[in-house]
């Protein structure tokens, strides 16, 4: 059972308490060691590092004063989704930037991005940017071309904190992922990068989910990993914030490319190919760029491939079902893919990588070529070693 509907009881302390301790066994279990004093990591955001351990003593007490400790940003499906996980034991803010649709929620107790589900009461919205100031840990689920600007409008609020980024992109503009946006706008802030296979309609309805949860300090992620999973969210940790956050992000332009090849009614076999060789062009242009086997073969990578890649409760995947039925495709759907299709292009461009199925998208997505062209493109390269 869920804790939805639960009211706080000022026992996020407790919880903590109960978490580290089942932490620690698992890590004894891997012959690693929980108690360590100082921080490995020395970079500019150590601070934000130490904050995370300050957070972590502080939960209880700090809910109890009505500080928040974890401030969700964003209000979308996956922010509301990600709150409602988190809100039944953890003291838990909701921040959404439009108080109108702030209000509504609030006074509905829905979000009509998550049709059918119920916002508890325990869970705290608001619009009011000071929440975001009170925050010890915040989750960033913001689409990736706007993160850069919530980071700047935002940047008092936000410096030397541990920030979760939760979004699935690249900034077409720097070519870079939530992790770099964070550390390029807030240096002395702390990246993670929650990524992984999950709807968030799953998520809020208390489904079992895996997710990777990045961070380059192993500690502080050891600690983020205790805070923010539950019985039913399990979070493996990595510290190769470039594979989980570019695994998230280039799968959704493979998902199009699926979506579109069964739109075009070219059928199962075609879109296993493309999945196939989509996930070769993943793994080439993040191994290029610093990411590790491992993290692409993981949840962040494979797992959330074969889930949007293959469901049409993804938007990148029903967008591309759209594409290829040329059909039109509602405005204000977030489609994370279509703008990570031309930022891969420009990054593959730069490195000198081929990307054909990134190609095909891009062309796609910007009405230079139908489905049908496309993927006779993608037949006619010359043959070649898999
Ligand atoms: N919906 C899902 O199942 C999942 C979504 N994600 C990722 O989470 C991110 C957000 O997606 P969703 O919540 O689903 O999209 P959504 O379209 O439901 O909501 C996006 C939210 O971001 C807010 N937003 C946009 N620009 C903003 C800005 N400048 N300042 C403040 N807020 C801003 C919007 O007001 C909206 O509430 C995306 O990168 C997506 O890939 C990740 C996993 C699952
Ligand atoms: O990232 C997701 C699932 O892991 C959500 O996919 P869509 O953004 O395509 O809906």
């Amino acid at each position: 059972m869920r804790g939805h509907g639960r009211p706080f009881r000022g026992s996020a302390l407790a919880a903590l308490h109960r978490q580290r301790r089942h932490d620690r066994l698992g890590r004894d279990r891997e012959g690693t060691r929980w108690h360590r004093s100082g921080l490995r990591h020395h970079g500019p955001s150590a601070l934000a590092a130490r904050r995370v351990r300050c957070a972590a003593h502080r939960g209880g007490p700090q809910g109890r004063q009505g500080v928040s400790g974890i401030v969700v940003a964003g209000a979308g499906a996956f922010g509301t989704a990600l709150a409602l996980a988190l809100c039944g034991s953890r003291e838990v803010m909701l921040w959404g930037r439009d108080a109108a649709a702030v209000a509504e929620m609030e006074q509905s107790r829905t979000n009509p991005r998550l049709p059918g589900v119920t916002l508890p009461p325990v869970l705290t919205l608001t619009a009011d940017p000071e929440s975001l100031a009170r925050a010890d840990v915040l989750l960033l689920a913001i689409p990736a071309q706007s993160l850069r600007g919530v980071l700047a409008d935002h940047a008092g609020a936000l410096a030397g904190k541990p920030l979760v980024a939760c979004g699935k992109g690249i900034d077409l503009e720097t070519l870079e992922g939530p992790s770099a946006a964070i550390r390029r706008v807030l240096p002395t802030a702390l990246p993670l990068v929650l990524t992984g296979p999950s709807f968030a309609a799953d998520i809020a309805r208390g489904l079992p989910t895996a997710l990777t949860l990045a961070c380059a300090d192993p500690e502080a992620g050891s600690r983020l990993q205790a805070l923010l999973a539950t019985p039913v969210l399990r979070l493996y940790r990595t510290t190769d914030l470039v594979g989980a956050e570019l695994g998230g992000a280039l799968k959704n332009v493979v998902a199009i490319a699926c979506g579109a090849c069964i739109g075009g009614g070219f059928g199962e076999s075609a879109r296993a190919a493309l999945l196939t060789r989509g996930f070769a062009e993943m793994r080439r242009l993040a191994l290029r760029v610093g990411a590790e086997e491992t993290t692409l073969m993981g949840l962040s990578g494979l797992g959330d491939l074969v889930l949007t890649a293959t469901s049409e409760c993804s938007r990148n995947y029903r967008f591309g079902l759209s594409l290829g039925r040329r059909e039109g495709f509602a405005a204000g759907v977030t489609v994370e893919g279509a703008a990570t299709a031309q930022a891969a292009m420009r990054l593959g461009d730069r490195l000198g990588l081929e990307l054909p199925v990134t190609q095909a998208v891009a062309g796609l997505v910007k009405g230079q070529t139908d489905v049908g062209s496309a993927l006779r493109g993608l037949l006619d390269r010359p043959l070649k070693a898999e």
